[in-house]
């Protein structure tokens, strides 16, 4: 088979870069947790924090067999994909192969791309600048909605509707605009407590 056949498959996939890190962001924040950011993203959001992600092609094309012996490397067993966007592939192969290692599997997405791969954990943060397929909406176990303009919290909300009833609900102020946000997704969340804040807990940090 050609790479792009392999890749087509996800047996292959672009990878950007594999670290072991702590979850900056979310319901697992605070849990060291294995990264693998896949290389590709056709979303393109203005205020995006990895826009060298985004071309797939600058991306050396790993085996999955290489990207699991990557992670098992390290003494924790959680992994998180995400990107550029992960959905762009196939993920049921390297899902089914952590999972038979003994990951637990989480993904960071935008849901712009039909869903795939076997997770136990779904973060989906949905974008304006690409609409996300169908398919995120039942399968998000939490929704990181990034606040960077006031009509954010009004796009926050047209997804909590559409998400499941059990799907937490974070809103995560965008990184420059924090100095802004955070105040008002404070006070938003003191009115509306279905909704909980997420910050990107490495940045303060300073960690990958
Ligand atoms: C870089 S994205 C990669 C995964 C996927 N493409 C997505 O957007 O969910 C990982 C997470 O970072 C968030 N993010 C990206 N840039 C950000 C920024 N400047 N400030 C706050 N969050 C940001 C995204 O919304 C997403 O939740
Ligand atoms: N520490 C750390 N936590 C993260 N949570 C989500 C991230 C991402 O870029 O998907 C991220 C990241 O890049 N670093
Ligand atoms: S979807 Fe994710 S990776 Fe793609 S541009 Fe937006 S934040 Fe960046
Ligand atoms: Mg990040």
């Amino acid at each position: 088979m050609t790479t792009q056949e392999l890749v087509a498959t996800g047996q292959q996939l672009p990878v950007m870069e594999a670290f072991y890190t702590i979850q900056g962001e979310g319901r697992f924040t605070g849990h060291p947790a294995y990264f693998i950011r896949l290389g590709g993203c056709d979303v393109g959001c203005v205020w995006c924090d990895v826009k060298e992600s985004w071309e797939a092609a600058k991306w050396p094309v790993i085996s999955i067999d290489e990207i699991v012996e990557g992670a098992l490397a390290y003494p924790g067993r959680l992994v998180v994909i995400t990107g550029g966007e992960p959905l762009i592939y196939n993920l049921f192969p390297l899902t089914q192969l952590l999972k038979e290692k003994g990951f637990s599997t989480h993904i960071e997405t935008s849901g712009a791309h039909p869903f795939s791969g076997e997770f136990d954990w779904v973060c989906f943060s949905p974008k304006k600048f690409k609409k996300p397929h169908p398919s995120i909406y039942q399968v998000a176990n939490e929704l990181k909605v990034v606040i960077y303009h006031a009509s954010d919290f009004e796009f926050a909300e047209e997804h909590a509707a559409q998400v499941n009833p059990t799907c937490e609900l974070r809103l995560q102020p965008e990184w420059s605009k924090a100095d802004r946000f955070t105040s008002e997704i404070i006070e938003y969340i003191k009115k509306r407590p279905a909704w909980k804040i997420s910050l990107q807990t490495h940045k303060f940090m300073d960690i990958p």
